[in-house]
């Protein structure tokens, strides 16, 4: 696994390279992380200059905390070279390939990153990776992606080209997503990595949003791709512990270490078996409720 589990990715919002002004702004609304496109947003006769633009942001824009991605143009472009040698000379966070079909991919892109952070002098394995599962292939290879390489943090579903592949459109209820979501969900898991859900491209659709955010959240996924700043609240107050949840994890936690005091490592919490699972579960509750600002650094409630 390329990195700890323990950074919170709830909301990775695209924000279309070839637009000044969205570039310059994206820190301000408080996404875990910022992906620039300069994939599928940007025309044909923009590429280059979108590269630059994002270049010269990265280089002098301060986006605070947020993890900062870029979904590159695919390796059949002409584009790509380019793109991967400035984002990594630019210093980005890691690097999003759409559309990934199979584990060579990953592999030969992780070549062509560890090339230019060499060329540039960037410390050998800064640059991570993630991948975009766009087709009926790539979700059949979903496992072979996820785990092609050390650097990969995650693997997203991308279900508007995913659909056209599979000869479909996206309906309100899912179903033609089902087997995608599985697949790459427990792709991710199996490899350690991130799992993201898709965008929601409707943004009159509030009600929609949020029953698709809290299946997915119910699901396991660890955040959604998103394509408006509006949405990062509303997905935040999805993934947000209920008071009961942040009580008990807090319980568990406190529980452990006494028992870990006194030297034993499994106990029992009102007549339950409290095992590393559990553990692992009110951890990550504890990371949720401070994220979404309800408990202070030592786990403590926070006035609301
Ligand atoms: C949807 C809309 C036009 C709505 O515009 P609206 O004007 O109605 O938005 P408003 O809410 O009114 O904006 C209020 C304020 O927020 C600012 N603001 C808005 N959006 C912002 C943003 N994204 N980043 C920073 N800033 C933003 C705006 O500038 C304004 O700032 P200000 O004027 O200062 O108040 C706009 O959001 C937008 O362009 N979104 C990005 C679209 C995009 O990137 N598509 C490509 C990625 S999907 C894809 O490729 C499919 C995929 O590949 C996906 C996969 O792989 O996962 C697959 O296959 O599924
Ligand atoms: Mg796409």
């Amino acid at each position: 696994m390329a990195e700890t589990e323990e950074r919170l990715r709830r909301t990775m919002m695209f924000v279309p390279g070839n637009n000044p002004a969205m570039v310059k702004d994206a820190g301000i609304y408080g996404a875990d992380s910022i992906m620039f496109d300069l994939e599928d947003a940007v025309s044909l006769a923009e590429k280059d200059a979108a590269r630059d633009l994002v270049y010269e942001a990265l280089s002098s824009q301060d986006y605070g905390e947020a993890e900062l991605v870029v979904r590159i143009n695919g390796d059949d472009t002409p584009f790509y070279q380019n793109d991967v040698r400035a984002m990594v000379k630019a210093g980005i966070d890691v690097i999003r390939l759409p559309k990934t079909e199979t584990a060579e991919m990953i592999t030969s892109l992780e070549a062509d990153v560890l090339a230019a952070e060499k060329e540039f002098g960037r410390e050998v394995g800064s640059t991570h990776l993630m991948a975009a599962i766009e087709s009926a292939k790539g979700v059949l290879n979903a496992p072979e992606i996820a785990a092609a390489s050390d650097r990969m943090i995650g693997i997203a579903l991308s279900a508007e080209d995913y659909t056209t592949d599979m000869k479909t459109h996206r309906y309100p209820d899912g179903a033609e997503l089902e087997f995608a979501r599985n697949m790459v969900l427990h792709a991710a898991r199996a490899a350690g990595i991130a799992a993201f859900d898709t965008v929601f491209t409707n943004m009159d659709d509030t009600d929609g949003f949020y029953r698709e955010t809290r299946y997915i959240h119910q699901l396991g996924f660890d955040g959604k791709s998103l394509v408006n700043p509006r949405q990062i609240a509303m997905v935040n107050e999805v993934y947000q512990p209920t008071q009961a949840e942040i009580d008990n994890a807090r319980n568990v936690i406190n529980a452990i270490e006494e028992a870990r005091l006194k030297g034993s490592g499994v106990i029992s919490m009102n007549g339950q078996m409290v095992d590393r699972p559990v553990v692992l579960r009110a951890q990550r509750v504890m990371r949720l409720a401070k994220a979404s600002h309800l408990v202070d650094e030592e786990g403590n409630d926070l006035e609301k």
